[in-house]
């Protein structure tokens, strides 16, 4: 009953969100009544469409913050440079924080990659042993998500498992595609009884075309990453860049095998 009427107080369902293309086109004042009478009904402070606007909000700061540290061009170190042309690179920020920015080139088009890692990122298990589950809890139209991420139980993963609870946000230009997440929270899934909640964010990919290549991409993944629990700092100092390899060298075999057969599980 309480869902219903909040949605039809806020004039808004699912598919009017899903379609809309703007993130500028919602106006949480163009219902007025809202607040109010989910209020009474309620005694709620809170309107659904309040919550949604929140999520955006926070999806487009992530992004932004996230950006402002790849762009920061000062304190990166290189960590270490592959064969394939891949580099990591590092930068220690306040309270002796270490973020990791990989660059890599795909042989994609910007707009896979963004198929494959923000409108497919439920799949991401198939291709990717480091993944456990990844699920899309909610969508805030077409460029905002909250997703919950749970990491393998994989051996040789010397960090063990964890869960993450993240807002997602993507953002589409004329030269790039960007890819933006922070950790949030969420009412109906508060971090669970004995499961280490690691928090990554805020956190970025950037997407550009290679110059002069159709269908390939320059890949910038800044990894921003909080693993939680008490493990040597050094350890996760190597596990980060480790992952970030991993996960680009899992990339590059789903980009090589676009049409296998999926297994459902
Ligand atoms: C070292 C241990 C703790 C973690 C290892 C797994 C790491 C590398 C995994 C766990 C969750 C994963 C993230 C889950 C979801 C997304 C959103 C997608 O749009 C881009 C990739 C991105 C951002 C993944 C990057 C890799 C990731 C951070």
């Amino acid at each position: 009953m309480l869902p219903a009427m909040a949605k039809l107080c806020c004039g808004i369902s699912y598919p009017h969100l899903r379609s809309m293309t703007g993130t500028h086109t919602f106006h949480p004042q163009s219902s007025p009544l809202c607040g109010g009478l989910l209020e009474r009904a309620a005694g709620q402070h809170d309107c659904v469409e309040e919550t949604e606007l929140s999520y955006q909000r926070q999806g487009q700061q992530a992004l932004q913050e996230a950006l402002e540290i790849v762009r920061d061009a000062d304190g990166w170190r290189m960590e270490m440079s592959e064969g394939s042309g891949d580099a990591i690179y590092s930068k220690v920020r306040h309270g002796n924080h270490k973020v990791f920015r990989l660059e890599a080139e795909l042989e994609a088009s910007p707009e896979e990659l963004y198929d494959i890692l923000f409108v497919k990122v439920e799949e991401m298990h198939q291709w990717n042993p480091s993944i456990g589950q990844i699920k899309v809890l909610k969508h805030i139209g077409k460029e905002t998500t909250v997703t919950h991420e749970v990491s393998a139980e994989t051996v040789g993963n010397l960090i063990g498992q964890r869960d993450f609870l993240s807002v997602r946000h993507s953002l589409k230009t004329a030269e790039c595609i960007y890819l933006g997440g922070a950790p949030t929270h969420l009412e109906t899934l508060p971090p669970q009884p004995g499961f280490v909640r690691a928090e990554d964010g805020p956190t970025c990919i950037i997407i550009q075309p290679s110059a002069n290549c159709a269908g390939k991409s320059r890949f910038t993944w800044l990894l921003n990453m909080d693993v939680k629990g008490w493990i040597p700092k050094s350890l996760v100092n190597q596990a980060l860049p480790r992952a970030q390899l991993d996960f680009t060298k899992h990339l590059r075999r789903r980009l090589k095998t676009p049409c296998r057969v999926r297994t459902h599980h």
